[in-house]
This record gives C-alpha cells, structure tokens and sequence, in this order.
C-alpha cells in the first residue's frame, strides 16, 4: 500500500518537490520500499494550482484539517517561518506522522520543543534541507561523527553573502550593486535582511551547534549576530594586503576546556591558503574539525528549489523507511546541556587598521594600550606617511571583550583620527 505525503506550502521548494516526487516515483518506491503518494497540497489560497499539472483535487487551504488526516503518513513542511508552520508541525507529530523541513527559522527557535514531541510520540522530525541545502551535512554530523568529538564548525552558510563579497573582492563591485544582483539571480530572500544581517546565517549556526555539540540548549537568540551591510572597500582591500579574502562565517566552537561553547556569525577575514576562501558565487561550504577525523570540508550549493528538494526528497526516504520498519531516531534524547558562553568571553584575532598622524611616539603609545589590555600584537606595519599614514595592527588570539576594550581606547587616543578598518581574522585552529 503507498504511503501519503502531505505537502504544506508549493512555492519554490513545495513546487520542484512535487515534480520530483513525480518524475522519480518508481526509484522512490524501489528505494522506500512501497510508493510514496502525494496525499494532499496545503497552499494559502487556491487558484493557483492550475497549470501545475497536479490534480486540481489535492489542493486545500486547510493545512490543519490535512496534516491530521488519517490517510497521511508523512508531512513534508516548507510554507517557512515560525507560525503556522510550527503548530501544524506538532499538531502532525502529535498524530503520530513523521515530519521533514527545510524550516530553519523555527528548528533554531524551538528546535528542542519539536523534537521532544517527536520522541514522545515516536516520530522522526528530518530537516536536512535547513542548513546548506542540498549538501549532506546534517546527517554526517548527527550520524557519521556520532563517535567523534566535533572542536569546531565553519561555515559559509549563505549564498547570497557569499555571491556579494566574492563580487567585491573579485569584481570591485559595489555592496548595492552585488545586492542587486543575487537578487536578480534569485539567491537573496525576497527581503534580504535575513541574508546580508546574517540572520539566515545565525539560525544555520544554532542548529549546527546543536548537532556538533549535542547540546539542545542553543536557540538563535544566543548566537551573537553581525551582518555584512558594513565591510566596506576599504576592509576588502586590506583583507587582500593580508593576502586574505572576506568572508561571513558562522562558527561553533568548544571552549578551551571542553565546559561551554560559542557560537557566533560575522565577518571575516580569511587567509587565501584556507579551503573555505576558495568557496566562491553563492556556493557554501561547511569545514568540520574533529578530535580524530581531523579537518573534514562539505561542498555544494546551498539555495535554491532543486537543490533544496533534492535534500527534502532524501530526507523522505529516510523517514519513510523507518516508518515502514517501525523505528525513529530519537534525536535530541542524550543532551550534554554545555552551555552557551558570551561573544566577551570567546577567543578571537583582530585585524585593525588605524588613520594615524606619522609622528614619533605613535607606534609605542599604540602598543602600549595592547599591553594594558594584556593582547599581544601578532604584526604590524605602517602604510603612507604623514597626514596618510596607517598603522595596521594583527593580534595574537584574546577574550574577544579584551580586543574590543583595547579598540576602544585605540580611538581614544588623540593620535588616531579614525579606525579605517576592523575585522576579525580567523584560520586554522592551530593560528593562534
Ligand atoms: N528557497 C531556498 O533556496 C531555500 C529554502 N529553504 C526553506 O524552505 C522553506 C520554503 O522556502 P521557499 O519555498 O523558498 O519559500 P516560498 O515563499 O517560495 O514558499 C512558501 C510557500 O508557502 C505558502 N504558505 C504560506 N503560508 C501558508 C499556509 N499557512 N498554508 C499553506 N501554504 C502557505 C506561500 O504561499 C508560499 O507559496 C523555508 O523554510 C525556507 O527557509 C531552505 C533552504 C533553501
Ligand atoms: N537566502 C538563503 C537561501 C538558503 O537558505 C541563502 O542565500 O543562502
Ligand atoms: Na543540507
């Protein structure tokens, strides 16, 4: 007997996952183990559904009435966004259907709440599709590592960040006109806030610290957040001195002795010689080091209706069959509960590049203030003189609260017109 999907949301996830269920029913089935059927389509308003090709009869409005149908099996959420989508998430788990979604807002709001529902009534909640899309990351983290001890996750995790600073860096372009342009390319959201604030990147980072760290106590709200609508040329052009590339990353990380993690999003610059500089357009990229596995690197593009589908579809097949066999995962039973630490608290490296009047006494002085905040000054070199001289200044690793107090008195002193550049620098963990 075939198993019955529901679909909630046929936008351009939900539409390239009807298609697919239907032009690879016969490998699903073979796959599976017994066809998989497309139950019901939940949309906002109907009209639309004309042209699709899909049977006019299979659209409804009524996603709460559909997820609760006896006749379905599987739920597959992509309409987004926290509300409706999470109730009609638990209302189907609660009914004892397994869920799959690409929803990654609501996994890093309340990604713990709907997986305890998920145990509680043994069903399996599956979101492969919400961090880099297509790429298999997910599952090897959840699974692949589960007998390693994960130390730190990097990641470019937006395309459409990723597309604009690869175009100023390579191109000169500007930061509106590279908007633009992933806009028109379709990478952006349809408002990309959530992209260049590096929200979207934020919620990725929470749920994969989740994963690495099998900690469910990480939310959004608790990783610290910076977008990149400020790196300027200027920031762009001294990355290139450094022979370095810019890049926004999300970063979990253990801390030194194994008690919490930090996780945070924002820009950085990226030593040329690192994989992920060379992840360019909206490509993302996922660098994993672990205890014994060592330094691991996950490619592929990370937006986009095929690519998302492609991951939903696998993710289908997996709940399918272990719905067939009796069985679900069970994520989120062992919790460690490390708790997250402040961004002050996290050890980072600062690249500052100051305005500063060319007179004897400068450079000491300057020093001086590392010194008091206890950070140790990795290089530096001076660009220009006179009225154009700069003084660019890489730390050593510190608390990330002591770099930020010894820029601030940086531009305190009379000597320094302005900060033209600041960034944080990150690399190999060994880079300290
Ligand atoms: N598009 C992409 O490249 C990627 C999308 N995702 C995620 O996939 C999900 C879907 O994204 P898209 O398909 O791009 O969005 P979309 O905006 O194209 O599609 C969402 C659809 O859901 C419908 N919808 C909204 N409220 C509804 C309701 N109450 N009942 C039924 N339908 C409703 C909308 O009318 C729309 O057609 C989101 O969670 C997104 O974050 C994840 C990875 C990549
Ligand atoms: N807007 C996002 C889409 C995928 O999650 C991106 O640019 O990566
Ligand atoms: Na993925």
């Amino acid at each position: 007997m075939a198993m019955k999907v529901a679909l909630l949301g046929c936008g351009v996830v939900g539409a390239e996952v009807v298609q697919l269920v239907d032009r690879q029913a016969s490998e699903l089935a073979a796959r599976v183990g017994t066809p998989l059927e497309i139950g019901g389509i939940a949309v906002r308003r109907l009209g639309r559904e004309r042209g699709t090709g899909v049977d006019p009869e299979l659209f409804t409005t009524d996603a709460t009435e559909l997820v609760t149908r006896p006749d379905i099996d599987l739920v597959i959420e992509v309409i987004g966004g926290i509300e409706p989508a999470r109730s009609l998430i638990l209302e189907a788990v609660k009914a004892g259907k397994s869920v799959v979604t690409a929803n990654k807002a609501l996994l890093a709001e309340d990604g713990a709440t709907l997986l305890s529902a998920a145990r509680e009534n043994n069903v399996d909640i599956y979101y492969e599709a919400a961090v880099a899309g297509a790429i298999p990351l997910l599952r090897p983290l959840r699974e692949s590592l589960a007998g390693d001890r994960v130390q730190r996750v990097l990641g470019i995790v937006n395309g459409t960040t990723n597309f604009i600073l690869d175009r100023m860096d390579t191109q000169g372009a500007g930061f509106a006109e590279s908007l633009e342009e992933a806009q028109t390319l379709g990478y952006a959201e349809a408002d990309p806030t959530a992209d260049v604030e590096g929200f979207d990147a934020a919620a990725k980072a929470a749920i994969l610290a989740r994963l690495a760290f099998h900690t469910q106590n990480v939310t959004a709200a608790d990783v610290h957040r910076e977008g990149i609508t400020e790196v300027s040329a200027g920031d762009i052009a001294s990355a290139k001195a450094m022979d370095c590339v810019v890049k926004l990353l999300a970063i979990c990380q253990r801390a030194e002795d194994g008690e919490s993690v930090g996780v945070r999003v924002h820009p950085v610059m990226l030593p040329r010689r690192h994989p992920l500089a060379a992840v360019t357009e909206a490509y993302n990229a996922v660098f994993v080091e672990a205890e014994s596995a060592g330094r691991l690197m996950f490619y592929g593009p990370g937006a986009g209706g095929g690519p998302t589908a492609s991951a939903v579809l696998g993710d289908l097949v997996a709940v399918a069959r272990n719905r067939l066999a009796g069985t679900s995962m069970g994520e989120g039973a062992h919790d460690t509960g490390l708790p997250v630490h402040s961004m002050g608290q996290t050890v980072t490296r600062y690249h500052i590049s100051l305005d500063v009047a060319d007179r004897p006494g400068v450079l000491a002085r300057c020093a001086e203030v590392f010194a008091q905040m206890g950070v140790s000054i990795k290089n530096v070199r001076q660009e220009g003189s006179g009225e154009d001289a700069q003084l660019v200044l890489v730390s050593h690793t510190a608390p990330d609260s002591a770099l930020a107090e010894t820029v601030e008195r940086l531009r305190g002193l009379d000597m320094v017109r302005s900060v033209a550049s600041l960034m944080r620098v990150e690399a190999f963990s060994e880079d300290v």
